[in-house]
């Protein structure tokens, strides 16, 4: 079981989206049965067994509701956006678009690429990625497209001629890694287009099928320390699942192998429903039960293998599509009822820094030691307060390794992260690699962002003199952090848990 700081929960964002009635409903003369009002953020709608006038409504609330005349951009905005922010910041993200066949999951998601009003999640996300990475000095960004069908595996990006279906264990290989690489958002979308490509063909081949199959498409982002020694600081994943709902197949007129491919299919379709119901009744009864309430993300491809993103360390979205005739009104009351109970399941979003960064770890740990008023009473019991106390980093710094080689050993704190344990020991021993390495290889201006981030420390937290001797002494110097230190810099305080023994 993983462990996590309170302070790491968050629920899952649960948002909906109603399309208009379609043709084909407007010609079975379908009345409207679900409503939507957007102010606040409230669905009501009438089951079958209701009549319109009777005013027994269902009533639901999410975290955004979207009517018939919602746009695309402001779905966006709303709901995925700040996902793709977090998701370039570090954080795993997941946007799971949930609905019955013909409600818009494939509206949402891909929309339509040539039309810039149109365009879906997908291509929207992609370009604010791109805009956003610019800004590091180095990156690497992997894409996957995968299908699930009949809890088997088929890479949609594979090319011709080699097998698109995966073994067993493939696929766990392929969430860390990402599959393929690709340097601009053009070229993400382009994977993304084959990927459909690919999947019309398999549909056309297996008949309507592919409609009632999972897609998931993938992008990993690894930031990587240019500065250092090439390691990679931080691996997050975003995933845009197209998931349709376990409404119930019609199996009139179907037999033989067909009905239990269907059978299969339906099956697995309940995973994810199942897995939602468990997770928000983990949450309801709180952390001492949840031995007792059996989480079944083994039971399932897409449970199993999108397991960080349901209730664990990821930022979760479901985007729930419905359609608003009377004709479907039972399905659709099955799937807000769900969602409704989604809405709180707890993920633990964390901030994964890899511990090997050595910049970054140790900038950490200074940060740590200014922030938490370590640095004058450890170090410089005699001079803090006195007129000695050495103002210029060249001198103070030095000063400050010497006096680290006089104290042997002894650990002074544990920096943990909740998710990858100890990141590191800080001992007097390696503050003196801190230090040394400040003065070679870190360069000086860093000092100018650690400044900032005692500045940022809540108003109680003491900040010792010398800092503000420091500041008024660097003031003037040019700040060229690269943007990837000074972009976890501002996150270092809210994504580790300090234990100081
Ligand atoms: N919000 C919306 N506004 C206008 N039209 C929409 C909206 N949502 C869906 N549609 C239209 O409804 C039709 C069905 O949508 P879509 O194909 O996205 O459904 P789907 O859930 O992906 O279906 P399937 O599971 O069968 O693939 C499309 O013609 C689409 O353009």
């Amino acid at each position: 079981m993983e462990s996590a700081s309170e302070e790491n929960q968050e629920r899952f964002r649960i948002s909906i989206r109603m399309r208009p009635l379609n043709t084909r409903e407007k010609i079975l003369g379908a009345k409207q049965a679900v409503f939507v009002n957007e102010d606040h953020n409230k669905i009501y709608v009438h089951s079958s067994n209701d009549s319109a006038s009777s005013g027994n409504l269902n009533e639901f609330t999410f975290d955004h509701v979207y009517g018939e005349l919602s746009s695309q951009r402001q779905v966006y905005v709303d709901n995925v956006k700040p996902l793709v922010e977090d998701f370039c910041n570090g954080y795993n993200a997941a946007i799971f678009c949930y609905g019955q066949a013909g409600t818009g999951k494939t509206h949402n998601l891909q929309g339509v690429t040539d039309s810039p009003s149109l365009q879906g999640i997908i291509q929207r996300s992609v370009n604010d990625i791109f805009t956003k990475v610019c800004e590091y000095p180095k990156i690497l960004i992997k894409v996957s497209f995968f299908m699930i069908c009949s809890e088997q595996w088929y890479d949609l990006l594979q090319d011709h001629g080699e097998s698109h279906w995966l073994k067993n264990g493939d696929y766990r290989e392929a969430f860390f890694a990402g599959k393929y690489t690709a340097t601009c958002a053009s070229e993400v979308m382009e994977y993304h287009q084959k990927g459909i490509n690919e999947a019309c063909v398999w549909s056309t081949n297996m008949g309507e099928m592919t409609t009632k199959n999972t897609h998931i498409f993938q992008i990993t982002l690894d930031v990587i320390d240019k500065d250092g020694d090439n390691t990679i600081i931080t691996n997050s994943t975003i995933s845009f699942v197209d998931l349709p709902d376990s409404a119930r197949i019609n199996r009139a007129g179907i037999g033989g192998q067909r009905l239990k491919e269907m059978t299969r299919i339906e099956c697995a379709r309940r995973g994810l429903p199942l897995l939602l119901k468990s997770l928000s009744k983990k949450s309801q009864e709180g952390d001492d039960n949840e031995k007792k309430v059996h989480i079944p993300y083994r039971n399932f491809k897409l449970t199993f293998y999108m397991k960080q993103a349901l209730g664990n360390n990821c930022k979760t979205l479901i985007l729930g599509t419905i359609g608003p005739a009377d004709l479907n009104a039972e399905e659709t009351l099955q799937t807000l009822k769900l969602l409704d109970k989604a809405k709180l399941i707890i993920n633990y979003p964390r901030l994964v820094i890899n511990a090997k960064s050595s910049v970054l770890t140790r900038l950490r740990a200074v940060a740590y030691c200014f922030a938490n008023d370590e640095f004058p009473e450890k170090f410089f019991p005699d001079c803090i307060e006195s007129d000695d106390f050495p103002t210029d980093p060249c001198i103070f710094l030095p000063k400050l390794a010497e006096c680290l080689d006089t104290k042997n050993g002894d650990e002074i704190c544990t920096i943990k992260d909740t998710d990858i344990g100890i990141i590191c020991k800080i001992s007097y021993t390696n503050m003196k690699q801190v230090i040394t390495d400040i003065l070679t290889h870190i360069q000086p201006f860093k000092f100018d962002k650690l400044c900032q981030l005692v500045d940022n420390c809540e108003e109680e937290v003491q900040k010792p003199n010398y800092l503000e001797l420091l500041r008024l002494h660097y003031k003037h110097w040019k700040s060229d952090c690269p943007s990837e230190i000074h972009l976890k810099l501002k996150d270092i305080k809210t994504s580790l848990t300090f234990n100081p023994s």
